[in-house]
């Protein structure tokens, strides 16, 4: 268990944050630019250290200023993946892969052996003799990742892991993330601006806005309850996982949704509330997706109005309160919602 209180002061900014992380813990960190969350992985990686604050791994403690106590990063068993990856030029895929399980001490036929087992699961085995600077961004990502996976750190720390990548490889270097991180043992801190990545591969999500922890729960409860007007309009937005005929999706949790366009097979949608309609009586006219739901709580958040919609499947709406109040939307209340087809964004999971 990571247990750390951080407390880093700079000119006009201030950290001040309070984080656990348990095993097999997988915790998101979201919050807008330059709230510290970088930062907060420089500090628990011992690239920067803590002002004031402890930060222990179980019983050894890795950082505190008031007994002189300091674990140098590679002594402190993490791995760090940021989203500009820094790979060895002057090495081959395969090579920077080995090169940290050898800096660990396995033997160089165990580690290449590793290596190539990490290149083929993140799809590269073709490229595992070409260097860095014949890969594209998201090739020397998927190195980047490989190389700190086949460590299998004690504490995994991404830094915005899959934003190098285009939207087709995403979804898959993302299954081999959520593969490999339900086998874990050790935790993982995971640094978004992706509120599906959030949902697909956190137990946990804690957000950061100005240097400090404004919510902290699980993506759903984030979701359903935001508590700032940031965190309602990142992580309000409604991620439903199904399996896709290329057009209509049947949801894993039951209903269907209609995509304009989707890849047909595993795939997750996301549906912002702000383009959710809601009414009283079933609506007239073609829009695709059309379904009684039934309030369950009403929210203002800012200038809009959250209204957590049960049904199949459930969703999240954004109304203006002029509207809510138009359409009398207490809790309780029976309506339809609908959304747009076009308003439906699918990729493959
Ligand atoms: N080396 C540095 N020296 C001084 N100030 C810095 C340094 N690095 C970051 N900062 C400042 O510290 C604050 C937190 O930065 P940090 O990079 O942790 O934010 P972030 O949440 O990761 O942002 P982003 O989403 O843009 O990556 C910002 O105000 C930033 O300008």
């Amino acid at each position: 268990m990571i247990a750390a209180r951080l407390l880093v002061r700079r000119a006009g900014f201030t950290l001040d944050v309070d984080l656990t992380v348990g095993p097999g813990e997988v915790v998101a960190v979201l919050g807008p630019n330059g709230a510290g969350k970088t930062t907060v992985l420089r500090a628990l990686a011992g690239l920067e250290a803590v002002d004031e604050g402890r930060i222990a791994n179980d019983d050894t403690v890795w950082d505190d200023p008031a007994t002189g106590a300091w674990v140098p990063p590679q002594g402190r068993g993490v791995g760090l993946v940021f989203s500009e990856h820094l790979l060895f030029a002057r090495m081959s895929a395969l090579e920077n892969v080995s090169f940290g399980l050898r800096a660990r001490r396995v033997d160089r036929r165990a580690a290449r052996a590793r290596s190539l087992e990490w290149l083929a699961r993140l799809g590269l085995t073709e490229l595992a003799d070409r260097r860095p600077d014949e890969l594209s961004r998201g090739q020397a990502q998927r190195v980047a990742l490989a190389r700190t996976l086949a460590t299998r750190p004690r504490l995994l720390l991404l830094d915005e892991p899959l934003a190098a990548l285009d939207a087709t490889v995403r979804g898959e270097v993302r299954r081999h993330l959520a593969d490999y991180l339900r086998g874990e043992h050790g935790g993982c801190l995971l640094v978004t601006h992706d509120p599906v990545d959030a949902t697909l591969l956190a137990n946990r999500a804690v957000v950061l806005e100005d240097g400090h922890v404004t919510q902290d729960g699980t993506p759903g409860e984030l979701a359903t309850a935001p508590r700032t007007a940031w965190t309602a309009k990142l992580l309000g937005v409604n991620v439903y996982r199904g399996t896709s005929d290329g057009a209509r999706v049947s949801l894993d949790g039951g209903g269907t949704l209609t995509a304009a366009s989707a890849p047909t097979g595993a795939v997750v949608l996301t549906v912002s509330p702000a383009s959710v309609a809601v009414h009283r009586d079933r609506p007239a006219g073609s829009p695709r997706n059309v379904w009684p739901v039934t309030v369950t709580a009403v929210q203002q958040t800012g200038h809009t109005v959250r209204l957590t919609l049960e049904g199949t499947p459930p969703i999240s709406a954004d109304l203006t309160p002029g509207a809510v109040a138009e359409l009398g939307l207490a809790a309780g209340a029976h309506a339809w919602a609908s959304v747009k087809a076009n308003e439906v964004r699918a990729e493959a999971r």
